[in-house]
């Protein structure tokens, strides 16, 4: 009791990280407590306090997620517990140095307010086990911990402790976020917003045109999320005709069909605990829509063949580069599947609209088609990159990748000249957007988002634009934006 009084006193964020360590190291008898809290892109896992051999230490602001250890027991929320750590096979090294060595380990993941993973204590000692009755005590002390660090965060105290910037996606050592390459306003929000699905199971729709990296951003969704411990599964829906889509995303028994020799698991299977990501959603038959909407309702598959379910935990990525919403209006995908997915959309913003992450992207690939035509690097001219900078691109980031790999093809030296370049030629009038096209992606981007926040509810959305609620539907309709209510809204995500 006297350690909850205590962390009840504290003012200040660091302050109760602090009375947090020095507590639980009293009540285990551990010689090293140490709190890692998720940042607020959840992309890093910094060390914020520890409390090691009768001190409280300000944490260096490691990052935990890059331990697998760690990044293991806060995927799977499970607390985690080593015995004979001298004799484990697992890495430790995010445990300070010392004589005598640690001998045991438990890694308890805590939930916030909202039972949303937030961070992980980690307890070492050096005798040969901590007891395990400990772990309900420290989830519990670790959420009310929590939530009072958040109240005193909301309060406004400044957190003084060196953790990274809270607002900044986490950084590549290249120019970009989470293996992505970009640095423009528009690749910084598709970063914003996969900071904020990687450390939850939300479904993603990821749109925008032809070759603009929507499979690479669902790769990094799981890479940098909680489930990069687990598979990725990739299928494309418009590669197989409906039966054999069907049996591969959902498997089948010995009998169901001819040629059915015996049980296969499907790809739900294969991807449980991990992520599967839908390529061309749009194609994908509207009898196996209805499938699907079962499965991300009920989050249980049936195999063909079989007249019993089981549950399966998978994150579903769907993507497409079609209009969806224009294929549900013309009766070619389902509403309600629409809406299931599209609870967090991400548009992957085309080629013309990078600016000078084209620069970037021609140099990325430069290198890494080097590496592989087992190359030294070649360089670019300034009339190469002036060139390519003169060019106005339309959509297709593979198209540059592909002028690139001819362009190293053509050139016998090592350094890039224009005439290498075989830039087609675009007729860029098409692609140039209008300032009334312009105009209204602006729009239709605050629309969204605005109504994102507020989860869907037109009034409040209205209110927060200082616009009449039939003035926001009507522009909703003219923006092609859907127009749920809030109840469908909710009805969908049932
Ligand atoms: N931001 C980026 N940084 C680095 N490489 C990129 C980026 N965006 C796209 N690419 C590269 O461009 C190519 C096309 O990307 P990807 O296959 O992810 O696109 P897509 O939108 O899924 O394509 P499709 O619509 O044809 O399925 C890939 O080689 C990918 O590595």
């Amino acid at each position: 009791m006297e350690g909850l009084a205590a962390l009840a006193r504290c003012q200040r964020p660091f302050e109760l990280e602090q009375a947090l360590v020095s507590w639980l190291a009293e009540l285990s008898n551990c010689a090293l407590v140490q709190l890692y809290l998720l940042d607020a892109s959840h992309s890093q896992l910094p060390l914020c306090c520890q409390w090691l051999d009768g001190h409280t230490e300000a944490g260096t602001g490691q990052d935990g997620l890059g331990e697998s250890l760690l990044a293991y027991s806060l995927s799977q929320n499970t607390p985690l517990q080593l015995n004979e750590l001298d004799r484990s096979l697992h890495a430790t090294p995010f445990l300070p140095t010392g004589q005598p060595p640690w001998r045991s380990l438990l890694c308890q993941p805590l939930l916030d307010r909202q039972q949303q993973i937030s961070g992980l204590l980690v307890l070492a000692s050096r005798s040969r086990s901590i007891n395990e009755d400990l772990t309900a005590s420290l989830a519990l002390i670790g959420t009310i911990a929590l939530a009072q660090l958040q109240a005193l965060k909301q309060a406004g105290l400044v957190h003084q402790a060196p953790t990274p910037a809270l607002t900044e996606p986490a950084s590549d050592s290249e120019h970009g976020c989470f293996g992505l390459i970009g640095e423009s306003p528009a690749m910084q929000q598709v970063y914003r917003l996969v900071s904020k699905v990687l450390h939850n199971p939300v479904t993603v729709l990821l749109g925008g045109e032809t070759g603009t990296g929507k499979e690479l951003v669902a790769r990094a969704i799981h890479d940098y999320g909680s489930r990069r411990t687990q598979p990725f599964i990739a299928q494309n829906c418009s590669a197989l005709p409906e039966h054999l889509l069907e049996s591969e995303l959902f498997g089948y028994r010995k009998g169901a069909f001819t040629g059915a020799n015996q049980d296969r698991e499907g790809l739900f299977d294969a991807a449980n605990g991990g992520t599967l990501f839908l390529d061309e959603i749009g194609d994908m038959p509207l009898a196996l829509q209805a499938k699907l909407l079962r499965v991300l309702q009920e989050g249980e598959v049936r195999p063909l063949g079989s007249n019993q379910s089981h549950r399966v935990d998978v994150r579903i990525v769907a993507a497409t580069h079609q209009n969806l919403y224009g294929q549900v209006e013309q009766g070619r995908f389902r509403e309600d599947l629409y809406y299931r997915l599209s609870h967090f959309p991400i548009t992957l913003p085309p080629l013309r609209e990078r600016g000078a992450d084209i620069r970037e992207l021609a140099l990325h690939f430069t290198r890494e088609t080097c590496t592989f035509l087992q190359r030294s690097n070649c360089r670019w001219s300034d009339s190469a990159l002036a060139y390519l900078a003169s060019h106005r691109f339309p959509g297709n980031v593979r198209e540059l990748k592909g002028l690139i790999a001819r362009a190293l093809l053509l050139c016998d030296g090592n350094l890039l000249l224009p005439e290498h370049l075989q830039l087609p030629n675009t007729p860029t009038h098409a692609h140039r957007l209008t300032l009334r096209e312009q105009l209204d992606k602006v729009e239709r981007n605050l629309l969204n988002e605005t109504l994102q926040k507020h989860n869907g509810n037109q009034t409040q959305t209205a209110q927060v634009l200082g616009l009449p609620r039939r003035t926001l539907l009507y522009r909703m309709q003219r923006l092609g934006i859907p127009l749920r209510t809030r109840q469908q809204a909710e009805g969908a995500r049932k």
